[in-house]
């Protein structure tokens, strides 16, 4: 799925680039910012994702004939559409990497563009890292919950549509670790996994006929699904026979899958079966709407559960619908830009910009990033970006540039990781965040501060539009 057409965009996009190619300003430079201003699901951090995919979706993107004749019959002009035949994106990003601890309002990432390429490339940049964003962000928090227990991602079913796709690979980079989605699996190098379904069982006269036939199969990877009758009377009595007939032909039986009811009475009574019956190696699945709050108390009552299967509430972002990611101007032909608002949390910032994630000695995060222009090397003081008597010294700490150029004229600049190390660079971030600000309730509040240089010039800008306006 990595064909996309340049027209994955809003229409807006190239009305405004066509007024750019025919007024001459087809080669201004511009840079955009990407940041978002609200973080997801009431918590302390996000996990940034989607990077690597978008990078490789800019380095194709292009507009097929079929795609200038859609747009002729949209009035698009024909010497516009002749500049599209060869649009390609020539532009840079510099940009956090994939996988890290990502806070509100800082620069997540840059592109550094011509004005068109900029522009065109807004919407399916937003559509990629949003979405991604915003599910790798709970795959995460239910990875922080669910202890060593393993996590598949069942969700491909109830996902919107095709977000499906994306929302496995956000959620292994979030730190899930298998799932049922085939064709995520084949495309991203995923442990692909599954179990059974009632519907299976049912068509079966009988239970444990089906889960003979089932092990017959699946040797390797068996795991039946014990709820479709009775669990305690009917499926695990069932399971337990077809995992001694495997062990009689030198297999072991994987797993059981409970579905329904209280999954922590359940998981203790079919433990204590199982164990009864010397078949301790044989770990019990869980499903059913599960969630980081459902997961969390489950293992909080010591539910002897090994693997959750989370589909809904982890691709839906549940109960999130989106991330508010957004893409601001802040500089073109050769000037800082701003947009200022009624509302002051909306006053973009200007400039070319690097953000630094402030540390102690140890290597742990203070709980503050700094916004700075990009030419400082450090910030000796942040201030808060609109109360402006909050400030912090800095010139003690130690102080991480977090946006590297990853592209640079079109062309992708890192070696693409693969998803599970993505998944380990996240959660070695993460081990760096105190954990105060990982709680579901109320997390402390990470600190997002601006250079002195970044502020002056953002006064001076404000200063100046509005003495236009008098
Ligand atoms: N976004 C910000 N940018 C710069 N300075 C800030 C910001 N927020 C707070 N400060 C400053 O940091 C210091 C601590 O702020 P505050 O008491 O609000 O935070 P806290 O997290 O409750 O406490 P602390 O960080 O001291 O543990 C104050 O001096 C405040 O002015
Ligand atoms: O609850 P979720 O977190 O969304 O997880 C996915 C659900 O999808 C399946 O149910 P479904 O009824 O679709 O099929 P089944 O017959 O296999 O249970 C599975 O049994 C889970 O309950
Ligand atoms: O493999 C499974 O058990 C599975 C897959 C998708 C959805 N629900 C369950």
């Amino acid at each position: 799925m990595n064909n996309f057409s340049a027209t994955y965009t809003d229409q807006y996009q190239l009305a405004m680039a066509q007024v750019y190619f025919k007024k001459g300003h087809k080669d201004h430079q511009a840079i955009f910012d990407y940041y978002f201003r609200e973080l997801p699901y009431n918590g302390g951090y996000a996990v940034f994702s989607g990077l690597e995919y978008l990078l490789e979706i800019l380095s194709n993107i292009r507009f097929t004939d079929t795609d200038l004749e859609f747009l002729k019959s949209q009035a698009f002009e024909d010497d516009f559409l002749k500049y599209l035949k060869d649009f390609k994106f020539r532009g840079s990003v510099y940009s956090s990497q994939e996988g890290d601890i990502i806070f509100p309002t800082r620069p997540v990432l840059q592109v550094e563009a011509n004005i068109i390429e900029a522009q065109i490339i807004e919407t399916i940049l937003l559509n990629l890292l949003n979405f991604q964003t915003l599910i790798a962000t709970k795959a995460s928090r239910i990875r922080e919950v669910a202890g060593h227990a393993s996590l598949l991602d069942f969700g491909l079913r109830r996902a919107q549509a095709t977000g499906g796709y994306f929302a496995t690979r956000a959620a292994i980079v979030g730190g899930f670790d298998g799932t049922s989605n085939v064709l995520a699996g084949k495309e991203f190098g995923i442990p692909v996994s599954g179990t059974m379904a009632h519907s299976y069982v049912q068509s079966y006269d009988d239970e444990l006929e089906a889960f003979r036939d089932f092990a017959a199969g699946r040797p390797k990877d068996c795991v039946l699904l014990v709820d479709t009758y009775n669990t305690l009377k009917s499926g695990v009595p069932n399971a337990i026979k077809v995992a001694k007939e495997m062990e009689e032909r030198g297999e072991r039986l994987l797993a059981i899958r409970l579905d329904s009811g209280d999954l922590s009475y359940f998981s203790k009574q079919s433990r204590k079966l199982l164990d009864e019956a010397g078949l301790d190696y044989v770990k019990i699945a869980a499903s059913n709407q599960l969630d980081e709050y459902v997961i969390k108390s489950l293992l909080e009552q010591q539910s002897p559960i090994d693997i959750f299967g989370v589909g809904t509430n982890l691709v839906t972002g549940d109960p999130d619908g989106a991330l508010d990611g957004v893409y601001k101007l802040a500089y073109s032909n050769g000037k800082p830009r701003i947009k200022i608002s009624e509302s002051i949390v909306k006053i973009t910032l200007p400039h070319k910009k690097q953000v630094f994630r402030i540390k102690d000695d140890n290597g742990k995060c203070i709980g503050a990033d700094a916004i700075a222009l990009s030419n400082q090397e450090r910030v000796m003081q942040m201030f808060h970006p609109f109360e402006p008597y909050k400030s912090m010294e800095l010139s003690k700490f130690h102080q991480e540039p977090l946006l590297q150029k990853v592209m640079e004229n079109g062309e992708m600049l890192i070696n693409k990781r693969s998803l599970q190390d993505i998944s380990a660079y996240s959660r070695e971030r993460l081990s760096e965040l105190p954990l105060e600000y990982k709680r579901f309730n109320n997390p402390h509040i990470y600190k997002i501060g601006i250079s002195g240089a970044l502020r002056d010039e953002r006064e001076k800008l404000i200063t100046t539009y509005k003495e236009k306006l008098k």
